[in-house]
């Protein structure tokens, strides 16, 4: 058995560098792998494309690395409840491309699978097609999408084991399911790193050779607790 497990966040985000494109998931705010996040975040790094669902909110999640400028390029399907968003898009400081929301799914899935591209009606006649190859299927027109091309991915789950394999719970498994594996590099932050053997084999959604690196994030009930506070504000 390979051993994946590194020691923190700082570790586990090794090598990524200024330029580099990450896959992170999440949807909401559920799934987040905020422990790599901050740590991006300290380590100062800039100049990302980052593939995600959302661009988080102005104080959690990737909104943290927008707020400090480090992201040149999101694509993402919904980037409403972020103030910084808005304003550094409309300015023209962030490249924003909108991506429908399976074919988003879809392209981290292919990349995955190793599926270099793939035909969808998603975004037929609109901005999205613009320069895209269309082929018709059953008389209906549909547009060429490509597997995204990432340099890591960056998941969160549940649980795993020291060898990579992954569980997550309910709708945190989100878009961190398609994403474990599709970007060179993948790390996984779990909220309980346990020894192999130690998981259910039937119940595991990711097997580890998806997985390079593996950590156990810290634990943020603080954090929610002072956001639950805020909220009722
Ligand atoms: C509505 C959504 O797509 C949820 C999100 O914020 O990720």
């Amino acid at each position: 058995m390979i051993d994946k497990r590194v020691n923190n966040a700082q570790e586990a985000i090794e090598g990524i560098k200024d330029g580099m494109t990450l896959m992170l998931g999440g949807f909401g705010l559920c799934g987040i792998p905020e422990n790599s996040i901050n740590a991006l975040v300290e380590s100062d790094v800039k100049d990302l494309t980052c593939i995600s669902n959302n661009a988080g909110v102005d104080d959690f999640g990737l909104g943290l690395l927008l707020h400090k400028r480090q992201i040149r390029k999101m694509i993402s399907s919904y980037v409403g409840e972020n103030a910084e968003f808005e304003r550094q898009m409309l300015s023209g400081e962030l490249e924003v491309e909108l991506t429908p929301q399976g074919t988003l799914a879809e392209k981290c899935r292919a990349a995955q699978a190793g599926i270099p591209a793939f035909y969808t009606p998603a975004g037929y006649g609109t901005e999205v097609a613009e320069g895209k190859e269309v082929k018709e299927f059953h008389g209906k027109p549909h547009i060429l999408e490509h597997a995204f091309e990432a340099d890591f991915s960056i998941v969160k789950a549940w649980k795993g084991d020291h060898a990579g394999n992954l569980i997550f719970k309910g709708s945190a498994r989100n878009f961190n399911h398609p994403m474990a594996g599709a970007g060179k590099i993948t790390i996984a932050e779990v909220e309980e790193l346990v020894a192999p053997g130690q998981l259910d084999p039937n119940e595991i959604h990711i097997p580890g050779i998806m997985i390079q690196r593996i950590f156990q994030g810290e634990k943020f009930e603080k954090r929610i607790e002072q956001r639950t506070v805020r909220t009722k504000e």
